[in-house]
C-alpha cells in the first residue's frame, strides 16, 4: 500500500520554494569536530545564512548523514538547531546514520520522515539509498516501486526525486567506490517516468549540476554541498576543499522547469585540517 503524502496548500500555478541541506555529520559534543572543522558551528552559519536570504522557503529537505556519532544527541542538535528559522523540514538517512536511531530521535512538530510531499503541481519522493554498514549505496527494487506507484497515485504532478547517494560517478575515484553502485540501471528506470524532473543527493560534499538526457527530456542532475567539509572534485586521492559550507536552493516551477542554486557561508572560517587522509 502507497504510503501517504503529506500535502503543502500552495497553488498548482505558483513555484515551490525548498531549502536543502546535507551532511551536517553532528556529534552529541557541541566541541566536536570533523577534520578540523566544528560540525555544529558550521551547520549553524549556514541555517544563519538560510534565515538571512532565504528563511521564506516552503520546507527544508535534510538528505542524510546528520549524525557522525550515531547518537541520540546528535539528533536532537539538529532538531534544536534548524527549529528556530521555523521550516518544516523533511529528512532521509546516509551512510552514516542509523535509519532507527535517527527515526527515533528526529522529531518535532514539523519534523517529517515521510516519504511523499505534495506541494504546488510537485510530488517529492524521499528515498533510502543506504546498505547497512557500508559507506556505498544501492536503490532497492522496493525504493523503484515506491516511485513507480507514487507516480501513477498522482499522474499529473512534476517528481523530484530526492537521496543520499550519487546515482552517477563524480570522478573522484576514493569517493566513486561508494557511490550508488546500481546508479545507472536507476537512472534508466526513472527516466521512463515522464513525471520525473529532477533527482537531488548529498554525500558528495561538492557542487554537481547536471543534465540526463531522458526518453521524455532532460533530467536535471544536483548534488550539494556539506554544511562542514567539502571535498575537492576530480581529485582520485582524499583531498578536502577550501570552499566554505553550503546549501541549496531550489524552485519548483508549475511548469516542470527547476531553478536552482548553491549558496555558501560567506567569509572563510570554515578551514579543515588538509593534512587529513580520510575519516
Ligand atoms: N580516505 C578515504 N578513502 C575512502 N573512503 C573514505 C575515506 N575517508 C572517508 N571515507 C568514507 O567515504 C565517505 C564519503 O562521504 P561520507 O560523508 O559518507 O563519509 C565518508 C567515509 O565513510
Ligand atoms: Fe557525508
Amino acid at each position: 500500500m502507497l504510503e501517504e503524502a503529506i500535502s503543502y496548500s500552495i497553488d498548482v500555478e505558483a513555484s515551490v520554494k525548498i531549502v536543502q541541506v546535507t551532511d551536517p555529520h553532528l556529534f552529541a559534543d557541541h566541541d566536536a569536530q570533523l577534520l578540523g572543522v566544528n560540525t555544529a558551528l558550521s551547520l549553524q552559519a549556514v541555517l544563519d545564512t538560510i534565515g538571512a536570504d532565504h528563511c521564506s522557503a516552503d520546507f527544508m529537505l535534510a538528505s542524510g548523514d546528520i549524525s557522525q556519532d550515531y547518537s541520540a544527541a546528535s539528533y536532537h542538535n539538529f532538531v534544536k538547531a534548524i527549529s528556530p528559522l521555523g521550516l518544516p523540514c523533511h529528512y532521509l538517512p546516509g551512510n552514516h546514520d542509523d535509519p532507527r536511531i535517527m527515526r527515533l530521535n528526529m522529531q518535532g512538530p514539523k519534523i517529517s520522515g515521510k516519504r511523499r510531499i505534495l506541494a504546488g503541481s510537485w510530488q517529492i519522493i524521499m528515498l533510502d539509498s543506504t546498505v547497512h554498514g557500508k559507506p556505498g549505496g544501492f536503490m532497492s527494487e522496493s525504493e523503484l516501486e515506491l516511485i513507480k506507484s507514487a507516480a501513477e497515485d498522482e499522474p499529473e504532478r512534476h517528481i523530484l526525486l530526492v537521496m543520499h547517494h550519487n546515482p552517477i560517478l563524480v570522478n573522484c575515484a576514493w569517493l566513486d567506490q561508494h557511490w550508488m553502485s546500481n546508479g545507472n540501471e536507476f537512472l534508466e528506470q526513472v527516466a521512463l517516468l515522464p513525471q520525473v524532473k529532477g533527482l537531488l543527493w548529498g554525500h558528495v560534499h561538492q557542487q554537481i549540476d547536471k543534465e540526463y538526457s531522458g526518453h521524455f527530456g532532460p533530467i536535471q542532475l544536483m548534488a550539494t554541498p556539506s554544511t562542514c567539509i567539502q571535498f575537492k572534485p576530480k581529485s582520485s586521492y582524499f583531498a578536502l576543499d577550501a570552499l566554505q559550507p553550503g546549501y541549496r536552493l531550489l524552485e519548483l516551477n508549475a511548469d516542470g522547469s527547476i531553478e536552482t542554486n548553491i549558496y555558501r557561508v560567506p567569509g572563510e572560517h570554515f578551514s579543515p585540517d588538509n593534512s587529513a587522509n580520510g575519516y
